[in-house]
């Protein structure tokens, strides 16, 4: 069962299609590519994370490799504040941090520049999809350890019957989650 939360998220959710058996048998992959190729529908999700900047006061926006790296930075430009990619293992230059999570289909380790936030800043997380939460809990931990206060944590889609909900409940410590799409 889906249960758009809001209007924009039914309207968002017309734009996402289900791939079977991607990226390997038994997984439903959520291919948020027509909405990315929908002007209209990405600027209203746009325009809807930057409003969560302005809400929590973010002078930050976070963004997971690969997919919440499209979100993310024009969610920062629309909002005004700087972009900070989270990125799998080995791609980031110079000093990193790391934390290893799991994947609805596999391991991964996740990184960020050591010296990417100071501690003043306030972080808005985000990606496309929320599946068991091993994603989006790594980047907490990053975030928090590279000394910045996540402010929230955004998705486009909560791949609810996964339960990254409740596996990060813990990790967000109150911080709160907005989430555009939940499917059941
Ligand atoms: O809640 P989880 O079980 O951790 O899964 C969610 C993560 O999985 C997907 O990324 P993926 O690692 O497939 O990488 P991609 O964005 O590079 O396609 C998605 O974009 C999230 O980042
Ligand atoms: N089923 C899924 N579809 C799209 N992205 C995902 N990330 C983890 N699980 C996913």
């Amino acid at each position: 069962m889906t249960t758009p939360e809001t209007t924009l998220g039914r309207r968002l959710l017309r734009h996402i299609r289900d791939i079977p058996d991607f990226p390997k048998p038994g997984v439903t992959f959520k291919d948020i590519t027509p909405l990315l190729a929908d002007p209209a529908a990405f600027a209203e999700l746009v325009e809807a994370l930057a409003g969560l900047c302005t809400r929590y006061g973010a002078t930050k926006v976070a963004g997971l490799e690969a997919r919440g790296f499209v979100l993310a930075a024009p969610v920062a430009i629309r909002a005004g504040v700087g972009f900070v990619p989270i990125r799998k293992a080995g791609k980031l230059p110079a000093a990193t941090l790391t934390e290893s999570y799991e994947l609805e289909y596999g391991t991964a380790q996740v990184e960020v520049h050591q010296d990417a936030f100071t501690e003043q800043d306030r972080v808005l997380l985000v990606d496309d999809v929320l599946a068991t939460g091993g994603t989006a809990a790594a980047g907490l931990r990053l975030v928090r350890r590279a000394g910045a206060t996540v402010v929230g944590v955004a998705m486009l889609l909560e791949l609810g019957f996964l339960g990254g909900r409740a596996r990060i409940e813990h990790g967000l410590g109150g911080v709160p989650l907005d989430v555009l799409i939940t499917v059941d």
